[in-house]
């Protein structure tokens, strides 16, 4: 599994607005929008593409152009769908699924609650939304869901990302075959006893929506 955290002063600038207490969700959610594109930029350097010869006004060019199948961008409810605009804005033919989970506040273990996806995802890459890569359980279980239909190829993008979610996802994905990424904003210091990612942002989804 490849992991990386985005070195740039903009995504570091940004960052920093988001996880103040003092950013309303208005702001927030701007923040969160135009870090994912940053982040994406990044994200997408593997984007699958295939040889085309087009004719500009004078002559004709030979370029690439997105392979197909279109990749697929999985947002994970609640707090990844803030991310799913910014992501789209650089992948805009790219398809879209949906999964819901929770983590339960008490075990911290994800559940589903939705699922919107294709059933077979044979041969797509797949670009995972979440914004906090916490214990790692929800972001885990999503992958390993997507990898069961068939995905060859599987990106998260998060703002942070703690050690010890990424060492889960590490131990939980190792051996799977397909090439695994993590590209985050930041590796923060630790989890609290409550799972929360230490600095942190908070809540992210509570944070997005206006939730106090
Ligand atoms: O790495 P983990 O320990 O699984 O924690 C990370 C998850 O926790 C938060 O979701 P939450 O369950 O609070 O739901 P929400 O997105 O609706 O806020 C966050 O959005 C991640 O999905
Ligand atoms: O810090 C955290 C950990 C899990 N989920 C969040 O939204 N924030
Ligand atoms: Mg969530």
């Amino acid at each position: 599994m490849q992991t990386l955290a985005v070195d740039h002063p903009l995504v570091a600038h940004k960052l920093t607005t988001l996880r103040d207490v003092r950013t309303d969700s208005p702001t927030f959610r701007r923040l969160a929008d135009e870090l994912v594109t940053l982040l994406a930029y990044e994200a997408t350097r593997d984007v699958r593409v295939v040889e085309a010869t087009v004719q500009t006004p004078v002559d004709s060019a030979r370029g690439v152009q997105l392979a197909s199948p279109k990749p697929l961008v999985v947002p994970i409810l609640r707090a990844g769908l803030g991310m799913l605009d910014g992501m789209t804005r650089l992948l805009p033919t790219a398809e879209v699924g949906f999964l819901g989970m929770i983590r339960d506040e008490g075990s911290l273990l994800a559940q589903t609650y939705a699922t919107r996806l294709p059933d077979d995802l044979s041969g797509r890459q797949c670009y995972v939304l979440d914004p906090m890569l916490a214990t790692g359980g929800t972001l885990a279980a999503a992958i390993r869901l997507l990898l069961d239909r068939g995905a060859d190829d599987v990106t998260a993008i998060c703002l942070l990302a703690a050690p010890e979610g990424l060492a889960h996802l590490e131990k939980e994905l190792a051996g799977s075959g397909a090439p695994i990424r993590v590209v985050t904003a930041a590796i923060d210091s630790h989890l609290n006893e409550h799972g929360y990612i230490i600095p942190g942002l908070g809540d992210a989804g509570d944070r997005l929506y206006g939730v106090v």
